[in-house]
């Protein structure tokens, strides 16, 4: 066990007082590479105002592993319509890496489909009139409803099955694009409980179960997803897809599951993200 340094103590403490939001200082702390779990107790220690010596060794760690959604066996989830291969598969958090979810037709169908939806949102330009995307945030992104139509019905069954959740608990498919540059802050897919805003998220479907990120392209370069605190690398491939779950049955959260989407540093890159609640959702 060590002791937090006073320096991140106090970094804490003037953080919480300029009224920064708990997790985004969890997060920053887990990316200087303090384990999350160390660095939420301080957070919390902090707020509580307690001076208290804060481990930031091995923590033992609240949540309970014991019912895992996805089958901690076997090489391959049959599906109703395809065959999906677990290339890598761990327990503690619940991750597995799958391969052959998507054919790559599949892929560019969807983002065929998502591009037309982006090139929605523009704007008009004031000076010329020509219309134009809007300001490049690095990122931009669509959803697809749940059964949309029946191309994506098809993709929502399957991922269900994969997902070992059902399809209404699950929440529009959602489409990233990130170009060069654009990434996604290592942060946690479930809402905060200590968060006040968690709230109105909580009051429709309870709380986010687990992830599925579906890779729709093949990467130049960069564009990794990042575990930090478990300090796994995803590397992207096209038709693959990671899971992972951080919600059990007794609604305990966990932390381990901290991920972020590391900057593409060439090429560009295509993701689509299902997020399952606890129950219906919508
Ligand atoms: O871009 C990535 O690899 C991560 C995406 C992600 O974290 C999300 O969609 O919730
Ligand atoms: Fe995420």
């Amino acid at each position: 066990m060590t002791t937090l340094s006073a320096e991140w103590q106090t970094w804490v403490r003037d953080n919480l007082a300029r009224g920064c939001n708990e997790t985004q200082l969890i997060a920053s702390m887990a990316e200087a590479g303090i384990d999350p779990v160390a660095a939420g107790m301080a957070v919390l220690q902090a707020m509580s105002g307690t001076e208290a010596s804060i481990a930031s060794g091995p923590v033992t760690q609240a949540y309970t592993y014991s019912s895992p959604r996805m089958p901690q066996v076997g090489s391959v989830i049959q599906t109703s319509d395809r065959d999906v291969r677990v290339s890598m598969r761990m327990g503690q958090p619940v991750v597995a890496l799958l391969d052959n979810v998507l054919s790559f037709d599949e892929c560019d169908q969807l983002i065929d489909l998502a591009r037309m939806k982006l090139q929605r949102s523009t704007i008009v330009d004031p000076t010329n009139g020509t219309h134009k995307v809007i300001a490049d945030r690095g990122s931009s992104g669509t959803h697809f409803a749940v059964n949309e139509n029946a191309f994506i019905a098809s993709l929502d069954t399957r991922i269900a099955e994969l997902m070992h959740w059902p399809v209404e608990n699950g929440e529009g498919l959602q489409i990233l694009n990130y170009q060069v540059g654009g990434e996604y802050k290592p942060h946690f897919d479930y809402f905060p409980p200590e968060q006040v805003g968690s709230g109105v998220h909580l009051a429709k479907g309870g709380q986010r179960v687990s992830t599925l990120i579906l890779y729709l392209n093949d990467v130049e370069r960069g564009g990794e997803t990042i575990f930090p605190s478990i300090h796994l690398t995803v590397v992207p491939k096209r038709g693959s897809a990671i899971y992972f779950e951080y919600c059990n049955a007794s609604g305990q959260i966990d932390p381990s599951t901290l991920h972020g989407g590391a900057p593409v540093l060439s090429g560009e890159k295509w993701i689509a993200t299902k997020w399952m609640r606890q129950r219906k959702y919508g």
